[in-house]
């Protein structure tokens, strides 16, 4: 195992009030609308988001390759450019692609030698898993295959953060759990890991702390169970039969408060308690009682549109 590099006690991450705005005045779209977000060295945090939430626009910030229009973006106590200038931050992103023609170890060996203090090759090989086909053309394996590649050239700077955006899209299960592997026994080294999802199992499973963001902000931030809290830990359905939906957030217990055509659903953090109101108003029809999933809370803490919204809307709101 290669030495780690010592760079400092800051946090590995440090995003403060960023703000970043794509398009011009009038239709203007605040990808990333006022975000703090501290990581610390070691940590592997999960960024998880819808569609157009923000995710990608803010791993770009974090890796220099765009500028917040306000804020400040530290990576490892510098800027983020300085930081991936020193070598000090791998990124896997979703649209590169390997070059064609040369083999892994080809691949990974000559960006290696770009880096001041690369990670040995046959070290980065095998910690993503691509020891085994080192040998052959990188634009003759299979999407999971080339995936684990595109880690390995990730790791090849032996870098103390790496950020992966959507690093398991086009995985199927096994090729993800074999991809999670290697990127766990990578953060065991003591790094520190930021990868974005769409997939909440994969955030609860893999990271220590989950970031919801929605509409370029940040909705949640905790461990699995927290965000799972988050919305209340219990949910109860009913239909509402023409009955008001006005003060159901008031009943004993509910900390949110959904509805959907004739049915109302209620996040609570009592669910007994809110069964017991709700049967002492008679609005018991339909009524299912279950313990709230981690998708129940991301579906209810972010939008259902979760275009962010545009400055010339935000005037209007
Ligand atoms: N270069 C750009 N020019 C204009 N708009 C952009 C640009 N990059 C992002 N956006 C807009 O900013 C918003 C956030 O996009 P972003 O790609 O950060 O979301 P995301 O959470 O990564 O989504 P996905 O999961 O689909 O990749 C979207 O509305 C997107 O259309």
């Amino acid at each position: 195992m290669s030495m780690k590099q010592t760079t400092g006690s800051g946090a590995a991450v440090e995003l403060t009030g960023v703000v970043k705005t794509f398009g011009r005045a009038g239709r203007s779209v605040r990808a990333v609308d006022g975000i703090d977000l501290s990581i610390g060295r070691g940590e592997t945090v999960a960024l998880l988001g819808r569609n157009g939430a923000g995710k990608s626009s803010t791993v770009r910030l974090l890796l220099g390759l765009d500028q917040p229009d306000s804020g400040t973006v530290r990576v490892l106590d510098r800027t983020a450019e300085h930081a991936v200038r020193d070598g000090l931050v791998g990124a896997m992103l979703q649209d590169g692609r390997p070059i064609q023609r040369v083999t892994v170890r080809e691949l990974v060996d000559f960006v290696a030698s770009t880096y001041p203090k690369p990670m040995p090759v046959s070290e980065a090989l095998a910690l993503a898993g691509v020891s085994d086909y080192a040998n052959r053309r990188v634009d003759k394996l299979s999407g999971g295959q080339t995936q684990r590649v595109r880690f390995a050239v990730a790791l090849a700077g032996n870098p103390e953060l790496i950020v992966l955006d959507e690093p398991t899209a086009a995985l199927d299960v096994e090729a993800r759990r074999t991809f999670w592997d290697s990127m766990r026994a990578y953060a065991r080294r003591g790094n520190t890991v930021l990868f974005s999802t769409h997939y909440l199992e994969e955030a609860d499973e893999n990271a220590d702390r989950i970031v919801v963001i929605d509409r370029g902000r940040i909705v949640a931030n905790g461990t699995g169970d927290v965000i799972r809290g988050s919305a209340g830990r219990g949910l109860v359905s009913f239909d509402l039969a023409g009955g008001p939906t006005e003060g159901l957030e008031r009943l004993p217990g509910v900390v949110t408060v959904e509805v959907s055509g004739d049915r109302a659903l209620l996040h609570t953090d009592d669910s007994d308690a809110t069964v017991r109101e709700l049967a002492r108003l008679d609005a018991i029809r339909g009524l299912q009682v279950s313990r709230a999933t981690l998708e129940d809370a991301f579906l209810s803490l972010t939008a259902p549109t979760a275009a962010p919204v545009s400055d010339s809307e935000r005037e209007t709101v």
